[in-house]
């Protein structure tokens, strides 16, 4: 049979996700987070959906770029990337440097057009899937396992947002010491079957981070444990945690900013290092291999421009001997799905994949994707294999509607703000 896959209507719907009081070495989550849930439809009424960051800076290009996809083809997916260099992109949005308020690296006017192609990259794969009835996998190549690992993603956490914020009441409770981690890392195994953790760190001083990994390894012997500050210790302190913790952990994700002080203490630790703050782009990646600098990429698909530039950067870390895995900001079902579908697919994933989704107690799918033993299952079924429950994708984007403008930027030192009205992002390195 013959199919008309010409997009024929795109809809970008804003939405605002309730997400945890989660602390970071930048400050805290914000009661809510924005998305941009993206649909592309096509001439035979199939529709394909994808999921992105939603802040402003996001949408603003995400908007020109769905009015000249209109008209294209859903399986031009190369044809994207050249669309996206047609949008231009504020300078004022545009820094050079680590983008403070996602931790996400650099940020450039590139990595801002691609992190947007990805949300239309997946919705495109969707809407191909179920028009040809293939799951995404198959159409990145067939996955090569059925089922892809997830690793328990810690955080330091008060147990609500500070007084006075309106917000969702999670179950999880305060994590503020090593017995309350080991509290959070029970609870992740008993309700998602998780055997790997990472803990976010880079919040108290390292001693005290020091003495909640030991306090896990302890709890949960052999298991593979990472520890994660976002940059935020001098190449000094990172090697005295490296010596404390090389024992026990799997790798350390990020102990200092930047690809030449993360050169300077792989060079003086054998204690793997991984990134998804140095090694951002592939214009990042020849200064990081080259000088050793990093020995795990994560990657995050939506940053790195989607799933089939996901692959690429998977080729090329194997061409260098280099590990490749994800990492993950918050992020709802679509993402998860998507994740799960180009992981299933990658030969080398030697380390579980990280995944804020256990801490989103919001989505916009009729159901909710599961972890069964610390994995999700790789659908079999056309596309993602998610269908869109389009009541809650209007109630999240209503709260999106009734917000004054404050939480649809990400910004963790604002909401800390309100906790600590002295707070400033702290200078890098902080220890
Ligand atoms: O959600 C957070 O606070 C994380 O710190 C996130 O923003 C990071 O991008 C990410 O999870 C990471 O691994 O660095
Ligand atoms: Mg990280």
């Amino acid at each position: 049979m013959t199919r008309d896959l010409t997009i024929t209507a795109v809809r970008l719907t804003p939405i605002l996700v309730a997400d945890p009081p989660l602390l970071n070495t930048q400050g805290v989550h914000q009661p809510y987070t924005p998305r941009l849930i993206v649909e592309v439809e096509t001439a035979d009424g199939i529709t394909g959906v994808g999921e992105t960051y939603g802040d402003a800076k996001y949408l603003e290009l995400a908007r020109p770029f769905a009015d000249k996809l209109v008209g294209r083809q859903v399986a031009d997916l190369n044809g994207l990337f050249t669309l996206a260099d047609e949008v231009a992109v504020d300078s004022s949005r545009v820094s050079g440097q680590v983008d403070v308020g996602g931790l996400r690296g650099v940020q450039t006017a590139d990595k801002l057009r691609l992190s947007v192609v990805s949300g239309f990259e997946v919705a495109c794969l969707d809407a191909l899937g179920k028009a040809l009835g293939l799951p995404v996998h198959a159409l990145l190549g067939g996955k090569v396992r059925d089922a892809v690992e997830y690793s328990a993603y810690l955080f330091y956490k008060w147990a609500d947002h500070p007084e006075g914020v309106a917000a969702e009441k999670d179950d999880w409770g305060a994590a503020l010491d090593p017995a309350g981690v080991v509290a959070q890392a029970r609870a992740f195994t008993e309700r998602y079957g998780f055997t790997s953790f990472k803990l976010k760190g880079g919040v108290f001083p390292p001693e005290e981070e020091i003495a909640a990994i030991k306090a896990l390894a302890e709890a949960f012997p052999g298991h593979p444990l990472r520890l994660d500050p976002n940059g935020a210790w001098s190449v000094e302190t990172s090697l005295h945690v490296a010596a404390e913790l090389g024992d026990v952990l799997e790798y350390l994700e990020d102990p200092a900013l930047g690809t030449p002080a993360m050169a300077e203490v792989a060079a003086k630790t054998g204690v793997p290092l991984a990134t998804n703050m140095c090694v951002t782009t592939f214009a990042e990646i020849p200064e990081a291999f080259t000088k050793g600098a990093v020995q795990v990429v994560l990657s995050d698909h939506h940053y790195w421009g989607g799933l089939g530039n996901t692959r690429q950067l998977a080729a090329v870390c194997r061409t260098f001997g280099v590990g490749v895995s994800m990492h993950s900001n918050t992020h709802l079902g679509i993402s998860l799905a998507a994740m799960t579908h180009v992981a299933a697919t990658v030969p080398d994933l030697h380390h579980a994949c990280d995944s804020h989704y256990p801490w989103q107690s919001e989505d916009v799918l009729t159901e909710r994707l599961t972890f069964d033993g610390g994995k999700v299952a790789v659908s079999d079924a056309p596309g993602l294999g998610v269908e869109l429950d389009r009541d809650k994708l209007a109630f999240l984007h209503r709260r999106w509607l009734d917000d004054d403008g404050t939480l649809r930027d990400r910004d963790d030192a604002a909401a800390m703000r309100v906790a600590d009205p002295d707070w400033v992002t702290p200078a890098v390195p902080r220890w």
